[in-house]
């Protein structure tokens, strides 16, 4: 199977990274395209896979194609696969935000039943920790569903979803890395604040954020404020702190965040 990548920017190279990683595919089967030639062989040559000329070429190539570029390029990338597109059997994943099926059916007016496949990834598929969102319109054959699922499954865990679920989906997961490594970069300067150098307070607290989450995920039958409630000692130092961060509205100030993600998706989809 050859996978297509058009656009090879932080997600496609994280993607591409996790996937050789697992050996699910080889280097050799995946191909890309950049903005220019010229970046594209200097992507593909640190990558280990191979560069084409044009997004046209791709699409001939390939059994998959997967669209890794913002949501704003997909317009001009579709307008120029339309032929191909009239004429070849090819699935397109689509990784965008903000981009519905429907959106993205109405870019290639040359297919009616051209397959999309929609994902929703995050950043930690580099590391094969991903967490992944598939939906397909109804053209997409469940063996096809379950090949973009084989695909994201290597690089981290995936979740067949209803397409109205997308943009919760989103802010939880596509979006919320960036908030966790805010989360990790506070607590690092508040160690600087405190005396220890900036590096090895980053390198504690990324470890302290990796194994809160580890363990949680490791209890069958615990939320997570029945762990909170087993690091607060009566009168300890942890209940001071969640006080003061609850004092600061920590859990209503993430809810607002996660509510501006899905506001900005709606606001992309129209
Ligand atoms: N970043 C994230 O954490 C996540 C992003 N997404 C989605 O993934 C998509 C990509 O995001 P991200 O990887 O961050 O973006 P980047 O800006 O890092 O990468 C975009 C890539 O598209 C390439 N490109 C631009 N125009 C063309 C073109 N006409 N033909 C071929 N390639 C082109 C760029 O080439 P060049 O490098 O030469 O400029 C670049 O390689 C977005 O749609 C985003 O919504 C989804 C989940 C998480
Ligand atoms: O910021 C964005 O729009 C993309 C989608 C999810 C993560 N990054």
């Amino acid at each position: 199977m050859k996978i297509g990548f058009i656009g090879a920017g932080n997600m496609a190279q994280a993607i591409i990274k996790g996937l050789v990683a697992s050996e699910t595919v080889t280097g050799d089967a995946i191909y890309l395209t950049t903005s220019t030639v010229e970046h594209s062989q200097e992507v593909a040559g640190q990558l280990g896979v191979h560069a084409l000329a044009s997004n046209e070429e791709l699409a001939k190539t390939v059994d998959y194609l997967i669209l890794a570029v913002k949501p704003g390029v997909i317009p001009t990338v579709l307008t120029d696969l339309s032929a191909i597109l009239s004429t070849k059997d090819l699935p397109i994943i689509s990784i965008a935000a903000g981009l519905t099926l429907a959106d993205l059916a109405n870019l290639v007016p040359t297919n009616p039943q051209q397959k999309f496949i929609r994902v929703m990834p995050n950043m930690n598929v580099t590391v094969r920790m991903g967490v992944s969102a598939i939906t397909a319109n109804t053209f997409v054959e469940e063996q096809e569903t379950f090949t973009a699922q084989t695909i994201f499954d290597a690089v981290g865990s995936t979740y067949l979803i209803a397409e109205k679920d997308f943009r919760n989906f989103t802010s939880l997961a596509g979006c919320s890395p960036a908030y966790t490594y805010l989360f990790i970069d506070a607590m690092s300067r508040a160690g600087v604040k405190n005396g220890l150098p900036k590096a090895l307070a980053t390198k504690i607290a990324t470890e302290a954020v990796m194994g809160s989450a580890a363990l949680l995920s490791a209890t069958e039958d615990e939320t997570p404020w029945d762990l909170i409630d087993k690091v607060c000692s009566p009168g300890g130092t942890t209940v001071a702190g969640l006080v003061s961060l609850e004092e600061d509205a920590f859990t209503a100030t993430v809810i607002r965040a996660l509510d501006a993600t899905i506001k900005r998706d709606e606001e992309m989809t129209k």
